[in-house]
């Protein structure tokens, strides 16, 4: 059976864990994310140990944001490491999106919109203008128009950015809870078959998977789910 577009977000404390919640749902899911907690702290061997023998896509998400040319040495740094996916911050501008872009040709860069923990209430509070939804086409379109060829933006925003910005760019969404499940620090969320109808290519899904009781059986569970709908 084809793997799930699920990318599931290895947020864990240490390596082995983060290994064995990788080999347990890859089967199910296409790809595995690595983030700054796992990233800080083991550095670039972490992706041969999550990537194992299956050869999952690995997702790096560094979410990078600094001037161009920092950028483009950071994103030179990993590209070698061959992730399918790089986060940066889609606020980093265009000439830093560009840069990302050319320094890392065969690696997708995605860029990070608004965070799907902002509230509108936040992004008021940080003077960024309009609804989250505003701000979020704003950027996308910016960061495509820059060279990046995925965006990671909430479920409640992906029917809009697709419209906005076509069918060829991937759109990324985290803040996926099942139905029923704890939102816990996510602001803007959508259940996994909503999100996908709403014209995601690829759910970032962490905890709702990797703290349950059987990582590999919740993530078969959510994949068949997704199969049905
Ligand atoms: O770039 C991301 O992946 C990301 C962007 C965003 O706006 N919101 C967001 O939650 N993420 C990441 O997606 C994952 C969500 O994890 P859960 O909330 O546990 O499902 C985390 O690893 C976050 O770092």
């Amino acid at each position: 059976m084809t793997p799930a577009p699920i990318a599931v977000a290895l947020d864990a404390p240490d390596l082995e864990t983060a290994a064995r919640w990788a080999s347990l749902v890859t089967p199910h899911v296409s790809t595995v994310k690595v983030g700054l907690e796992l990233y800080l702290r083991y550095g670039p061997d972490v992706i041969a140990s999550v990537r194992g023998a299956s050869g999952v896509r690995v997702f790096l998400d560094l979410k990078l944001h600094d001037i161009p040319n920092t950028v483009a040495g950071a994103t030179r740094a990993v590209a070698r490491l061959r992730p399918a996916i790089l986060t940066v911050h889609a606020a980093g501008g265009p000439a830093m999106i560009q840069a990302a872009v050319e320094a890392a040709p065969h690696t997708k860069i995605a860029a990070v919109t608004v965070l799907t923990s902002l509230s509108a209430a936040d992004l008021a509070a940080i003077g960024v203008e309009g609804t989250p939804e505003d701000a979020v086409r704003r950027m996308a379109v910016m960061s495509v128009e820059a060279g990046a060829t995925a965006l990671v933006c909430s479920p409640h925003e992906v029917a809009a950015v697709r419209a906005a910005v076509g069918p060829s760019i991937t759109l990324i969404t985290p803040g996926v809870r099942p139905a029923g499940a704890d939102s816990q620090d996510q602001a803007r969320v959508a259940t996994p078959e909503q999100a996908l109808a709403d014209g995601a290519d690829l759910l970032v899904i962490g905890r709702p998977i990797t703290a349950s009781p059987d990582p590999g059986a919740t993530a078969a569970s959510i994949a068949a789910s997704l199969r049905r709908s």
